[in-house]
Parts: C-alpha cells; structure tokens; sequence
C-alpha cells in the first residue's frame, strides 16, 4: 500500500530513509504468528498491548492469530513529546484484566532503552501470570541499557529516532504504514 499524502502537510522529506517497509512488517508478521501460535497451542492467550505505540503491530499480529485469543490495553509513557526516554514509567490506564493464571504476551511496538519493558514485566509479573512473555516489532540493540529476555522480535534497527506504524514524534506520525527515521532537523528545537 503506498501512502497518499496528498491531504497532508509533510511529504517523504520528513525521513532520512524507510527502515522497515510495510511489505516486510507484514511478512514478518506472518512468521512470528506461527511462532505464537505454535507456543501458545491449548493455552489461554492474553494480548497486552502497550499504547498508544503498540496499537498497529497489535491490531496486524492479533488478526493472524486464532479468534480466542484476547487483547487488553495498558497505557505507560515514559516518552511525552521528546525523543529521549524520561526514565520515569507512569501508568495512564490500567488493564481491566486480572492476570491470575493467565499466559500474557506483552505487545509492544519498539525496544529502546528497555526501561518501559523492563518496568512493565516487572509490574505484569507481580501480579500473579502464570507466564509473562514479549513481542516486539522493533528493537534497538546499540540503545538497550537493560537486560530483557525477549521471545519475539520483528527487527534489529538503528539507534535513531523512528516514526510510523504506531510510533510517533509529539503524536505525529503513527499513521504512516512504513517505519521510517526521521530526519532530526523536523525535531530540532529552536
Ligand atoms: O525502551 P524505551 O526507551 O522505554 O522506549 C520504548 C517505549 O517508548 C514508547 O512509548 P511512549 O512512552 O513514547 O508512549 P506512546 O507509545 O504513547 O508513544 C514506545 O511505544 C515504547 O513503549
Ligand atoms: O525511536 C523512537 N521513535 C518513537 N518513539 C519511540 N519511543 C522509544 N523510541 C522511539
Ligand atoms: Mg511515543
């Protein structure tokens, strides 16, 4: 699907180049369901997906999976609208499930520094799971400062500042199907 941006007020100048295509986020997709589904086989799925990043990669992998598998929502932000991780984790919105027994799969959209992940298994984990597990599409291996065991991953990116595909700059951008870096002049300050 090639993006129209006829309506909108940026164009393609905005990166510096696509890192991954949608073409390739799908095709990985595919590979990690059956992963998954595999994994998972007689055993009762919880998705949590991380908002807001986590909306697209949730909403593509959840579709290849089969239909008893469910999906709840957590909202953290340790971001706001800069580019560098706080290094403060808030909760914005609770899941509404109890996780008592339950096999969870966190679904997020990337790996960074790791401390929103690292903060959230640790939370997820004290809440009674019977296991906790991630899903990734993204990873930036020159920026992790934790150490994060994860079972699924989409791609090894760059340590640069992406957009697309649920991840934004200052909310922008989420919408593009392709990820892709932005070109640090759209953020620089002054
Ligand atoms: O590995 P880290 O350095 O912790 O970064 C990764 C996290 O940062 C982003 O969320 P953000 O806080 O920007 O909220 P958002 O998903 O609403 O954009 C992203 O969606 C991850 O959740
Ligand atoms: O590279 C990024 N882009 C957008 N949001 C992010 N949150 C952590 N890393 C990133
Ligand atoms: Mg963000």
């Amino acid at each position: 699907m090639s993006p129209d941006f006829s309506h909108a007020a940026f164009t393609m100048d905005d990166f510096t180049r696509v890192v991954v295509t949608d073409k390739q986020i799908g095709a990985r997709l595919d590979e990690l369901a059956v992963k998954i589904r595999a994994d998972y086989a007689g055993k009762d799925l919880l998705l949590v997906g991380v908002l807001k990043g986590a909306v697209m990669v949730m909403a593509d992998l959840a579709r290849r999976l089969p239909p008893y598998v469910q999906m709840d929502w957590m909202a953290v932000s340790s971001y706001g609208s800069g580019t560098r991780s706080s290094g403060v984790v808030r909760i914005l919105k609770d899941l509404d499930a109890d996780l008592t027994g339950r096999h969870v799969l966190i679904v997020e959209d990337i790996i960074d520094t790791g401390v929103t992940l690292s903060w959230l298994l640790g939370n997820l984990r004290s809440r009674g799971a019977e296991s906790v597990e991630v899903a990734a599409l993204l990873r930036k291996p020159d920026a992790i400062q934790v150490d994060i065991d994860v079972k699924y991953i989409g791609f090894d990116i760059p340590n640069e500042f992406v957009v697309g595909y649920g991840l934004d700059w200052a909310e922008k951008y989420r919408t593009l199907p392709f990820v892709a870096i932005l070109k640090p002049s759209v953020y620089a300050e002054g």
